[in-house]
C-alpha cells in the first residue's frame, strides 16, 4: 500500500500543478466529485459545508456547488480570513454565492451559536476546514467549530483529513473532526492508514494527479 507523508503529498502536489501544468482547480473538481460520489443522495438532501480558506475549503465549496447544482439544500459556514483565501476557494465561492443565500461567516462566539441551532437543520455535514495544510494545533474559532461538530450526532464527511488531524499521524493538534467517512485524496495519508479507527473509514480517490508525479516523489 502506497503511503506519503504531509511534506511528499505537497511536493507532488505542487508538482503536478507548477511543472506539469495540471490546473489546480480541476484537482479541486477531481476532489469534490469523489466526495460526491461517495454520498447516498437518495437519503442524503441537507447539508452543512464548514470550511476555511484554503483548497481543503476549496474542495468543500466545489462540492458544494455540485450538490446545489442537482437542487441539495446546502448551507455554508466559512471559517477563516476570505481576503487571504486560495484562488481555487475564491472562484467556488463566487458560483456558490450565485446559487445560495445560505453562506454564513463564522467568526464571534455569537456565530457560534447561530452555527450550533443551524447544524440540526441538515443530515450531513462536510468538514471542508483542514487538509494537509494544517501545521499547528487547531485554537480559538477553530477548535470550537471541531467541538461543535464532534457535539453533534450527524453523519460528518471530511475531505482528504479529518480536520485537526495531522496527516503524519506524528503531531497532537488537540481536536480534530471524529468523521464517519473520509474521502481521502489520491494517496492514503500514513497517519490515517497507521491508525485502524481511521484507516476502516477512509476510502482514497483518485484526483487526477499523474503517476509520474507520484513516483517522481515515491517509491511506488
Ligand atoms: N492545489 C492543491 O494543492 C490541491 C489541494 N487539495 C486540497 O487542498 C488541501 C491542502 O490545501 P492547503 O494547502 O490550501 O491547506 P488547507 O486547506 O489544508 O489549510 C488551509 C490553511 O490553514 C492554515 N492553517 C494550518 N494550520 C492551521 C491552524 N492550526 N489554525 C489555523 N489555520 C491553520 C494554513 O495556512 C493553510 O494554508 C488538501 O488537503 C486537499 O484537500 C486537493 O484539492 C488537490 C489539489
Ligand atoms: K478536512
Amino acid at each position: 500500500m502506497l503511503l506519503v507523508d504531509r511534506e511528499t503529498m505537497q511536493k507532488i502536489d505542487n508538482f503536478a500543478i507548477n511543472e506539469l501544468k495540471i490546473p489546480s482547480l480541476c484537482l479541486v473538481e477531481r476532489a469534490a466529485l469523489s466526495v460526491m460520489d461517495n454520498i447516498n443522495l437518495d437519503i442524503r438532501q441537507t447539508f452543512a459545508i464548514v470550511v476555511s480558506c484554503g483548497n481543503n475549503g476549496a474542495d468543500g465549496l466545489a462540492l458544494a456547488r455540485n450538490l446545489l447544482a442537482i437542487g441539495k439544500n446546502c448551507y455554508i459556514y466559512i471559517v477563516g480570513n476570505k481576503n487571504k483565501a486560495s484562488r481555487d476557494f475564491i472562484i467556488n465561492y463566487n458560483a456558490c454565492k450565485n446559487l445560495t443565500k445560505e453562506i454564513y461567516s463564522i467568526e464571534t462566539i455569537e456565530d457560534m451559536d447561530f452555527l450550533r441551532e443551524n447544524l440540526d437543520k441538515v443530515n450531513t455535514i462536510i468538514d471542508g476546514i483542514f487538509g494537509t495544510g494544517l501545521n499547528r494545533p487547531v485554537s480559538g474559532i477553530y477548535a470550537n467549530i471541531i467541538d461543535l461538530i464532534n457535539e453533534k450526532n450527524i453523519y460528518t464527511i471530511s475531505i482528504d483529513l479529518p480536520s485537526g488531524f495531522d496527516a503524519n499521524g506524528q503531531n497532537n493538534y488537540g481536536s480534530y473532526v471524529d468523521s464517519d467517512l473520509i474521502v481521502c485524496m489520491q494517496i492514503f495519508k500514513k497517519g490515517l492508514y497507521e491508525d485502524r479507527y481511521f484507516r476502516d473509514k477512509t476510502v482514497v480517490c483518485d484526483i487526477g494527479l499523474p503517476k509520474i508525479a507520484i513516483e517522481k516523489f515515491t517509491e511506488i
